[in-house]
C-alpha cells in the first residue's frame, strides 16, 4: 500500500532520517517505536507531505507521491491524526468534522459530508458530543475528536503520532479498542506510540527506529527480544 526506498532527512547537523526502507500492507497495524529523537516524527512528517526529504521515494497505492503537497495526499487517501489536536474551538464537534469531509476529498457535496461524518461520529462515540464547542472537550474527547476529523477525510491509510499522549490507562484501552475498530472498517494504520502495552496489544508488526534508521522490524516479540532494540532503550545513556 505504501513503499519507502532510501528516505533520507537532515535538519543542519541532526540526521533525523537515513535509508529508510519501509512497506505498509493493506489492512495491517504497523507501530513505530523508537527512543526519543529516533526520527519517527520526522518520518510520519515525510509520509504526510509537511516535510520533504533530501533523498528517497515515497509511493502510495502504486504512485509516486515523494513531492506531492500535503492536501494532495489526503484526497489520495493517506490521512493523518496529531498529537497536538488543535480543532476550530468555536464550533461544534459536528462542524468540525463537515470541514474534514468537506475538504478531505475535493467535489464532496453537502449531503455526502454530512453521511461521511455521521458514520465517523457514530464510530468514535461522539455522538452526545455532537453539538458541543470543540473547546469544551475533554482530553480524551479531543482525542476522538482528532481522530474523527481524520477519519472524516476518508483515509485508506492513517497515520497516527502518538494520539494516546496524556490518556490515563483506562482511556488508552479505550483508544486500543477505538483503533482497532477504524482497522475493521477497512483502514489501514501506522502509529508512533510509546506505551509498550499498547504498541503490544495493537501492533501486527513494529518498526523501531534509532538515530533516524530502521533498526529491526517485526513482530512485537521478535523486536522486543532483538539485541539492538534492547541496547537502543537500554543500553546506553543518550
Ligand atoms: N524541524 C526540525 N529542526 C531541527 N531539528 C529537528 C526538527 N525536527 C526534528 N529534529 C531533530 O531530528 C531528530 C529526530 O526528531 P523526531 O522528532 O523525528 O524524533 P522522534 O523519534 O519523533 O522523537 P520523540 O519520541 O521525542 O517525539 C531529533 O534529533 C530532533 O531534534
Amino acid at each position: 500500500m505504501l513503499r519507502v526506498e532510501g528516505l533520507s532527512k537532515r535538519f543542519g547537523g541532526i540526521v533525523a532520517a537515513y535509508g529508510v526502507n519501509l512497506e505498509v500492507h493493506p489492512g495491517e497495524i504497523l507501530g513505530v517505536i523508537g527512543p526519543n529523537g529516533a526520527g519517527k516524527s520526522t518520518l510520519l512528517n515525510l509520509l504526510s507531505g509537511l516535510l520533504r526529504p533530501d533523498a528517497g521515494r515515497i509511493e502510495f497505492l502504486g504512485e509516486e507521491i515523494t513531492q506531492a503537497p500535503p492536501e494532495v495526499r489526503t484526497w489520495k487517501g493517506l490521512g493523518r491524526a496529531f498529537q497536538i489536536v488543535q480543532p476550530f474551538p468555536e464550533m461544534s464537534v459536528w462542524e468540525n468534522l463537515m470541514v474534514g469531509a468537506l475538504y478531505g476529498k475535493p467535489g464532496t457535496g453537502l449531503k455526502q459530508a454530512q453521511r461521511v461524518v455521521e458514520e465517523v461520529i457514530a464510530l468514535t462515540g461522539l455522538a452526545p458530543k455532537a453539538q458541543t464547542p470543540a473547546g469544551e472537550l475533554t482530553l480524551l474527547e479531543d482525542k476522538r475528536l482528532e481522530l474523527a476529523r481524520a477519519l472524516a477525510t476518508r483515509p485508506k491509510l492513517l497515520l497516527l503520532d502518538e494520539v494516546m499522549a496524556g490518556l490515563r490507562p483506562a482511556e488508552a484501552l479505550e483508544a486500543v479498542e477505538l483503533i482497532r475498530r477504524i482497522r475493521a472498517s477497512g483502514v489501514t494504520v501506522v502509529f508512533i506510540e510509546h506505551l509498550m502495552p499498547v504498541v503490544q496489544a495493537l501492533a501486527d508488526r513494529v518498526v523501531v527506529m534509532d538515530y533516524g534508521q530502521v533498526i529491526a522490524l517485526g513482530h512485537y516479540d521478535e523486536v522486543a527480544a532483538n539485541p539492538r532494540v534492547r541496547e537502543a532503550y537500554l543500553g546506553r545513556a543518550r
